[in-house]
């Protein structure tokens, strides 16, 4: 199973999740569930902003992938009265094309820059001057005409996301006014959203087989959304078309979900970890070569879930299956380690 098939992956899809994503994404802090902590401070810091008629502080969001980074900074913008503008790190390659994005904002505007982390290092380092004082210094020209050209911009608020702040450039990070770590929703949150979800999507559902979607979504609003789309598939087929805890379970097993929303590729992690590595340690590029990932998709996708739920443990010499993971997947604990 590939990254791109992994149901339980926090990944977005292009295309064809567009639509209904927009239906599904909240528009304003009230209707956002969960993550209280960042919704308090963002609402003092709004209001504030508000009432001073100035832009917004730059916000970073960090946290994994599908915890709600692009939807609050759309609520962030909608809540201010201002336009958005999305881009993402890797799709900005020159400088040229931050000038061009920035051109085109109004005063208080929002620039939204999805995996801020992946810029190119001139275009960082460009933005520093845009962030602090509004404006760019550019070279205009080439060879013998080349000149700089001193460019102001309208004061604007830039919303990073990226899935770690460890990521960014100090420097980067310092011009941030404001930074908030998103952080994995409890169930009774995701409850919440499957709930929302389903009555979005006109599909009937009751509270056990909510209970069930979320609990078994890694933590993830993407994961809850688009486990609910699978069950509701199944309940439509082989049920009368309400989402159960039974219709739920069954349709979960056929996806190798298991009890703690763990999937394939999380189970044959560990389990490889188990079998080939007698649970650890073993280095984080170990265990991806083992898998066919990236190393850099293993730590930002894979091990925060299983590191939060007790499953992994880090060490210096490397990650380490713990005796409750051991006993999730069902192996005895090797006595030779108590
Ligand atoms: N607090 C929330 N309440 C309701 N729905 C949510 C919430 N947070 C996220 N969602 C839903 O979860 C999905 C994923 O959210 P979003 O795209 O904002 O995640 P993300 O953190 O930007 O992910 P990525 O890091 O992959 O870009 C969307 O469909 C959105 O509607
Ligand atoms: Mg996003």
């Amino acid at each position: 199973m590939t990254f791109e098939e992994r149901i339980v992956s926090g990944e977005s899809e292009d295309g064809v999740e567009i639509t209904i994503e927009k239906s599904l994404r909240p528009q304003t802090l009230a209707q956002y569930i969960g993550q209280d902590k960042v919704k308090k401070e963002l609402t003092i810091y709004i209001e504030a902003a508000k009432n001073r008629e100035e832009a917004l502080d730059h916000v970073l969001l960090y946290g994994p992938p599908g915890l709600g980074k692009t939807t609050m900074a759309m609520v962030i913008a909608n809540e201010m009265q201002v336009g958005i503008r999305t881009t993402s790190g890797p799709a900005i390659e020159k400088a040229g094309d931050l000038v061009a994005l920035l051109n085109e904002l109004e005063a208080g505007d929002v620039l939204f820059i999805d995996e801020i982390h992946r810029m190119p290092r001139m275009v960082e380092e460009m933005l520093y001057s845009a962030m602090e004082d509004f404006f760019v210094d550019i070279i205009v020209g080439q060879g013998p005409s080349a000149h700089p050209v001193h460019f102001p911009l309208p004061p604007f608020t830039l919303i990073g996301a990226t899935t770690r702040a460890g990521l960014l450039s100090a420097p980067l990070r310092d011009r941030f006014g404001i930074v908030s770590h998103m952080e994995y929703y409890p169930v009774k949150d995701l409850k919440e959203i499957v709930i929302r979800s389903a009555d979005v999507f006109q599909t009937k559902i009751n509270d056990t087989g909510a209970h069930e979607i979320a609990r078994r979504s890694r933590g993830t609003p993407r994961i809850a959304n688009r486990l609910l789309k699978r069950v509701r598939d199944y309940a439509q087929v082989e049920g009368e078309g309400e989402v159960s805890q039974r219709m739920a379970d069954e349709a979960l097993a056929l996806l190798r979900v298991d009890q703690e929303g763990l999937d394939y590729v999380d189970q044959k992690m560990m389990t490889t970890m188990i079998e080939l590595y007698r649970g650890g340690p073993v280095g984080l590029s170990t265990i991806a070569a083992n898998i066919g990932e990236e190393t850099e998709t293993v730590e930002d996708m894979y091990e925060p879930y299983l590191l939060q739920m007790g499953f992994l443990q880090r060490t210096p010499r490397g990650r380490i299956v713990t005796p409750l993971g051991y006993e999730h997947l069902g192996y005895s604990y090797p006595t030779e380690k108590i």
